[in-house]
């Protein structure tokens, strides 16, 4: 193996995933995977999402840094600790490369695109939609809409259709509670070609295609039919978010209030408004968002927290299917502290539950939506790093791009031998008061809601999902692995496997096979 001047193993790649031309081309290399004596070995490492695939293989076999060395880059790739604190806290120094960040910025700059003190004004205004009032939407949305799920009718689903449940779940509760209750969600109002779940489905579901093609000026009766719906989902979801946004300022102020209360774009409205309130007085520092700027992050936070709850939500209710003896601990706190009564609200039952929560954690801990993060300093900058030597520091010059790697910190072998095994204990001890509380190992890399300032604003918003989701799911159902003719350790055996080692990215983690394995409800 080489290494280079960082004293690091090199991987040398022809072509790096940050190449625009290649992604589409990608797909045709394919058969280089099968060329002998690992000739074909790279190709794997063009795709964004690599770590995905790969686990924490490259990470065991190279050391927790190596490099990924192109034509076009190189990128330090690390799951070391010091380092993912240092590039994600120290996150002015260590900005995302624009090449990333402007990707999802077509309706308008927003806090995921922006950097600096442009960041620090979007991510002012946008956290405060984060609320106690909002979970407490987030929790009564997901319970009900879980409720009306069929799963008598429908009690054997494959991973794919499990998949698809989820995902019409979470655009429900991120639609309703995104935009505002009072919105019909499935209807086509005057004036309007698509419903909003229509539109804001389509494009979350073509989210690629949305960012290749969204620019295309070429008029409708030209494209291909594919094309044509995404321009008019594209055209329709920026009308419903302008009517959304006037509807909250021209509301009165009893109104307005409720819907402020319960919806994210609201609360970003009424923070706003309050902002330039400010202007007009001439007190503070003004920093509100335009409306351009009040669209681009209602879009993103539908893109964040779509694809990212329902990948939890499928892998996790896989797992527990594999994990017989993982539910019934489960099923014991619920029993304890979860009823269908009035009382398993939000406000008296979230905060309990914490061995589903420890679900959605070491769910994440297994299949990380986010494969790495890169980032790269604006200065030279020092970087802690180990190798076979022991820690020390390299620096790092800008254009060099240095890549956080989740799944080569969640199953390095800092968390112990069973670093691959589904095991949501090992995030659960007893407080002093002997009550149970979450706890993160320390030493490991943990950090699928990222760390530092730029961590995820929406981590509550998708753990109150979750956890309303599982405890309405678990409480009268038990999960069996579905065994289609085969004996159960072969299901079993089948299912882990396509957990396991049959992953890929595309905006948050999906599996290869989805339809070759599935799950049983059975009625408690
Ligand atoms: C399991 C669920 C989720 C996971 C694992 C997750 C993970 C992440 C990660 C790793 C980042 C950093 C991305 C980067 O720096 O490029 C991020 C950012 C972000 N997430 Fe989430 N997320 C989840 C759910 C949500 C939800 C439900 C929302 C909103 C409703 C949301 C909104 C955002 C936004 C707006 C950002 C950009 C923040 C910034 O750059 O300051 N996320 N998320």
């Amino acid at each position: 193996m080489n290494t280079c001047t960082f004293g690091l193993p090199i991987i040398l790649l022809p072509v790096s995933f940050e190449e625009p031309w290649w992604m589409p081309l990608r797909p045709l290399f394919a058969w280089v995977e099968n060329l002998p004596f690992g000739l074909g070995n790279w190709y794997i490492y063009t795709n964004m999402g690599w770590p995905t695939e790969d686990g924490a293989r490259t990470s065991v076999r190279l050391g927790e840094n190596f490099v990924l060395c192109s034509p076009a880059s190189n990128i330090i790739v690390t799951c070391y600790p010091p380092a993912i604190q240092k590039i994600f806290k120290e996150h002015k120094d260590w900005p995302k490369p624009a090449t990333q960040s402007q990707l999802f910025a077509f309706y308008g700059q927003n806090v995921s695109s922006t950097q600096g003190a442009e960041w620090q004004r979007h991510r002012k205004i946008t956290a405060s939609a984060f609320n106690e009032s909002a979970f407490r939407e987030v929790w009564d949305e997901t319970t009900a809409r879980v409720k009306g799920i069929d799963f008598e009718g429908e009690s054997e689903r494959s991973l794919g259709r499990i998949r698809s449940t989820f995902d019409l779940v979470a655009m429900q509760v991120l639609a309703n509670v995104g935009f505002g209750q009072d919105m019909g969600l499935t209807t086509v109002p005057p004036g309007h070609r698509e419903s909003l779940m229509d539109s804001l489905g389509f494009i979350l579901k073509h989210i690629m295609l949305t960012i290749i093609f969204n620019s295309l000026e070429a008029p409708e009766y030209l494209l291909p039919d594919k094309l044509r719906k995404l321009k008019v989902s594209v055209a329709e979801l920026r009308m419903y978010m302008k009517e959304a946004v006037l509807r909250h300022m021209q509301a009165n102020k009893k109104t307005a209030e409720n819907l402020q209360k319960r919806s994210l774009l609201g609360a970003m409205v009424k923070a706003n408004e309050a902002e330039k309130e400010q202007l007009q007085k001439g007190t503070g520092r003004p920093s509100y968002l335009t409306e351009s700027e009040l669209y681009g992050n209602i879009f993103v936070f539908n893109l964040a927290g779509y694809e990212t709850t329902a990948s939890s939500m499928t892998f996790a209710l896989s797992y527990l299917a594999a994990y017989p003896e993982t539910q019934d601990w489960v099923f014991e706190e619920l029993q304890k502290q979860y009823t269908e009564s009035e009382n398993a609200s939000y406000d008296s039952v979230y905060p309990k539950l914490v061995r589903c929560l420890a679900v959605m954690y070491e769910t994440l801990r297994l299949a990380s939506p986010a494969p790495m993060l890169i980032r790269s300093p604006t200065e030279s900058r020092e970087l802690p790093i180990i190798t076979k030597e022991g820690p020390k520091s390299i620096t790092v010059s800008p254009g060099t791009v240095v890549g956080g790697h989740f799944y080569g910190g969640h199953l390095s072998s800092r968390w112990g031998s069973s670093s691959d095994t589904f095991d949501p204990k090992r995030f659960v001890s007893d407080s002093v008061s002997g009550d149970e509380a979450l706890v993160i190992p320390e030493g490991p890399m943990y950090c699928p809601w990222l760390l530092g300032p730029r961590a995820c604003p929406g981590k509550k918003f998708s753990q109150v999902e979750f956890v309303a989701l599982l405890a309405q799911i678990m409480s009268k159902w038990r999960i069996e692995v579905a065994v289609a003719g085969q004996s159960p350790q072969t299901a079993r055996g089948k299912l882990m496997g396509i957990l396991l080692d049959e992953k890929y990215f595309n905006i948050s983690t999906h599996l290869l096979h989805p339809e070759a394995a599935g799950v049983r409800f059975v009625r408690r």
